[in-house]
């Protein structure tokens, strides 16, 4: 079995999640970056639709970021134990998606549009993850152990501050403090200090 790979672009985008369930595992693997204009023929070839991020580790081909993280998760048991945890995962990661999927929308969508995703999607989002963490103690957004829903959070709000966008957090001090508590678990830490800076 070769090394774990993720092929994707050199950003964070729909790779970031993969990167940091591998990392916060201690799991070596290979980051495999390309830019845009130089997408492989060969990791083309191997994905399942045409399109990256797509993982490979010798004896598994995967293709779809959510299928990606899911795999690993269960993998490394991130996935909760029962079909209630594995759905309650599932619906915080699928609400980072929202916020994700809403900025590109909006960004794309006018002066309008980019209004009410901060005025509206952006404190709908923000305030249920704050009081999700405030009731189950702050250190986890479910269950009391971390799970892939921990990293996802993480994640996004990682990827938020690297954008700039620190502002949709003011207010929201449970969020921030379970931020700092994520980057400060060691493999996360190690991988933050040693991953390829991006600016998205
Ligand atoms: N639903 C897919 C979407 C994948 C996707 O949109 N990939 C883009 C980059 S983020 C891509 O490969 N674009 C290059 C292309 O389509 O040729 C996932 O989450 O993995």
């Amino acid at each position: 079995m070769s090394l774990p790979t993720l092929h994707y672009f050199d950003i964070k985008g729909r790779g970031e999640g993969t990167r940091l369930l591998l990392a916060y595992a201690d799991v070596e693997f290979v980051d495999n970056r390309f830019e845009f204009a130089a997408y492989p023929a060969e990791v083309r070839a191997k994905t399942m639709f045409g399109q990256v991020p797509h993982y490979s580790d010798g004896e598994v081909e995967l293709s779809q970021s959510v299928a990606i993280e899911m795999y690993l998760a269960k993998k490394y048991g991130l996935y909760g134990s029962t079909p209630l945890d594995e759905a309650m995962i599932m619906s915080y990661i699928m609400s980072t998606h929202d916020l994700f999927i809403g900025f590109f929308f909006a960004k794309n969508g006018g002066a309008e549009a980019l209004a009410k995703f901060y005025n509206e999607t952006v404190p709908r989002l923000v305030s249920s993850w704050e009081k999700a963490l405030i009731a189950n103690g702050g250190s986890h957004i479910y269950g009391k152990t971390m799970t892939w829903a921990d990293l996802g959070l993480f994640g996004t709000i990682d990827y938020l501050f690297s954008i700039g966008e620190q502002k949709m957090f003011e207010g929201s001090p449970a969020c921030l403090e379970f931020h700092r508590q994520m980057s400060e678990v060691p493999t996360i830490s190690k991988y933050l200090k040693t991953r390829k800076v991006t600016t998205r």
